[in-house]
């Protein structure tokens, strides 16, 4: 789960806590307005009525638009919460005989629908509360002050501590997110990367492959690069000391070209380039950069004598035409091949693939 999932999860609570609260106050105001015709026959208030028509209307609206961000909790929580104070304020004047109990039981509603629906928002419950809990003091004279206040702060003070834990709670799990999806993506780059080496591997080539034909238009070439006579390197000086080699080369290859070029390590002690928005002259270039710090490396190959008394490398590089890549691979590694038959420590590009092939039986045909 990401931080925006996790966004949206609390973002839906939210919408269902209004939802809610819409209805039990839609319910409330029905019954307080049939209770007003069946038992006192008094015409409907103003504000009882101006609740329920509120509140269908917002349900209705919520429903038929289930898209619709609707960041209305503490304006619907004050606006219903004054309604109630209105509706207690013209109901008090009704009441015929003052006992007190009219406003602890209003009061007692209010709170109701407002710890039902609003336990999680304490702006909203404050908002939806305060104006009747003021009203019901005022109206009350001083007669039951003592059981109003009560009535009013325990919540008050549940509600803030529960506030808190919750606050905490988000933070922590919120946190939690950040840090599982932190490890996520190092795992993930991990999985990419070449442990010897520390380059791409194939499936962080394929990735970044992806990225870069689906960012940058321009031309681009494949580079494959092998070092020469390796595994008579790795018979005279071991297998450890082949790993040693293979790094370091690696980063000779890493620091001869520019950042912009993808470096993986694509077989054994098979290199792959991807130079990218290059045309050939640079290409090749940038592949007689590699093959001479790899040389300049120095690092003594007793068994590569008819090249060198070092390790080297040789390269075949092709165009990428028409985003085709395993097209440019298969023309690399062909001219790579030629190189290594033309004696290694070679560079050779596939056109030069090409000219070989015409010039051949031309020369079948002078003969
Ligand atoms: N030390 C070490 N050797 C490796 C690793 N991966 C591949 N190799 C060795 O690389 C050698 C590749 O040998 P070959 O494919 O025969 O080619 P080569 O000896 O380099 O000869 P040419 O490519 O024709 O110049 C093999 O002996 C592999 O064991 C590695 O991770 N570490």
């Amino acid at each position: 789960m990401k931080i925006q999932s996790y966004d949206e999860l609390l973002y839906s609570k939210h919408r269902l806590s209004l939802m809610l609260f819409l209805f039990l106050n839609f319910a409330t105001s029905l019954f307080s307005m049939l209770r007003l015709h069946s038992t006192l026959h008094i015409a409907l208030t103003q504000p009882v009525l101006l609740i329920s028509v509120m509140c269908c209307a917002l349900l209705i609206w919520m429903i038929l638009l289930p898209q619709w961000k609707f960041p209305l909790l503490n304006i619907v929580a004050s606006i219903i919460g004054l309604l109630w104070a209105w509706q207690i304020y013209i109901k008090n004047e009704m009441v015929f005989y003052f006992d007190g109990s009219f406003l602890l039981i209003s009061l007692l509603s209010v709170f109701f629908i407002g710890a039902i629906a609003l336990g999680d928002h304490l702006l909203a419950f404050c908002l939806h509360i305060t104006p009747a809990s003021l009203t019901a003091l005022l109206l009350d004279n001083g007669h039951d002050t003592a059981m109003l206040l009560f009535i009013i702060i325990m919540p008050l003070i549940g509600f803030a501590l529960h506030h808190v834990m919750l606050r905490r709670r988000d933070q922590f799990t919120r946190q939690l997110v950040r840090q599982l999806y932190e490890e996520k993506e190092t795992l993930s780059d991990l999985s990419m990367l070449d442990p010897l080496t520390g380059l791409y591997n194939r499936r962080g080539l394929k990735n970044r492959l992806d990225n870069i034909l689906e960012n940058h238009s321009g031309s681009h070439f494949v580079l494959l690069l092998d070092i020469d006579h390796f595994k008579a390197y790795n018979d005279s000086y071991g297998h450890a000391m082949g790993d040693q080699a293979l790094s370091r080369v690696s980063f000779a290859i890493r620091d001869a070209v520019r950042s912009r070029d993808i470096v993986a390590r694509y077989g054994g002690e098979e290199f792959l380039v991807l130079l990218t928005n290059v045309n050939e002259s640079i290409a090749r270039k940038l592949a007689e950069r590699i093959r001479e710090c790899v040389l300049a490396l120095e690092i003594p190959h007793r068994n590569n004598k008819e090249v060198s008394t070092h390790v080297t490398v040789s390269a075949g590089f092709a165009p990428m035409l028409a985003d085709d890549f395993e097209a440019a691979i298969a023309n690399a590694d062909r001219a790579l091949y030629l190189a290594k038959n033309r004696g290694r420590n070679t560079i050779l590009s596939a056109g030069e693939l090409e000219l070989t092939s015409l010039r051949q039986p031309e020369t079948a045909d002078s003969l």
